[in-house]
């Protein structure tokens, strides 16, 4: 059993972090957070997709929504398994992004509506090549967030997420990288989904990781979007 986590807790996401994280989002297109998510809810969130490999109730992950969803392992040869909140340890991790979501569209207006969120295992040998999450008009995804789940990480490991500088055109040759991101446990980074290539570079080790998306309501003569 992992230790008990209330992601109420004040020092979790207090103030000055979340101030910290608006700063960066609004000044550079992404932020960092580093061991601002608890440890124990971390674990209990890696167990569970430990859990979730062994019942095989991953899936191979594609790419595009709807029908023009494809699996194209060329591009990204991850596999997921969709959150549905069904227990403790997802519920809390939703009550902790609220909490970011709710200061995001205080400080930044972005009218952030839900987040849609999956568990992501990448094997050895697998990667996802540098992408957009979003493309403007064509999808309500405003911010990229990835939470990774990786008690060990040796340097040599890989894996690392790529972050290139903001976009309006996706191009295949993003430029030169902003950042590296080191998949280690706790590790939470967030990023504008519509402007911001990414990609996560090939791992030598299991890479494991919940890939999350705040979204605007596109909702239509009061029908609501579906998340899927
Ligand atoms: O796992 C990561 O670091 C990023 C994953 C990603 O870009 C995605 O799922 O869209
Ligand atoms: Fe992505």
């Amino acid at each position: 059993m992992s230790a008990p986590h209330s992601p109420t807790a004040p020092d979790w996401l207090d103030d000055a972090c979340l101030d910290a994280l608006i700063d960066q989002l609004a000044g550079q297109g992404y932020a960092l957070l580093e061991h601002q998510v608890p440890a124990s809810l971390c674990l209990a969130l890696a167990e569970e997709l430990a859990t979730l490999r062994r019942q095989q109730a991953l899936h191979a992950a594609g790419i595009g929504r709807g029908s023009e969803h494809v699996l194209r392992r060329d591009i990204r040869s991850d596999s997921i398994h969709w959150l549905d909140r069904s227990t403790q340890a997802q519920r809390d991790y939703f009550a902790l992004m609220e909490h970011l979501r709710e200061a995001i569209n205080r400080a930044l207006f972005l009218g952030l509506f839900e987040l849609e969120a999956h568990f992501a295992h990448y094997p050895p040998g697998s990667f996802y090549k540098p992408h957009l999450d979003s493309f403007r008009g064509r999808s309500n995804r405003v911010i990229s967030s990835v939470l990774y789940l990786n008690p060990e990480w040796p340097r040599d490991a890989g894996g690392e997420m790529v972050i290139y500088p903001s976009q309006p055109e996706f191009t295949d040759a993003p430029g030169e990288p902003l950042v590296l991101v080191r998949p280690m446990l706790g590790t939470l980074v967030c990023f504008l989904s519509e402007t911001m290539p990414h990609e996560v570079l090939p791992t030598r080790l299991p890479r494991a990781s919940i890939a999350g998306w705040f979204r605007r309501n596109a909702s239509l003569n009061g029908m609501v979007d579906p998340a899927l």
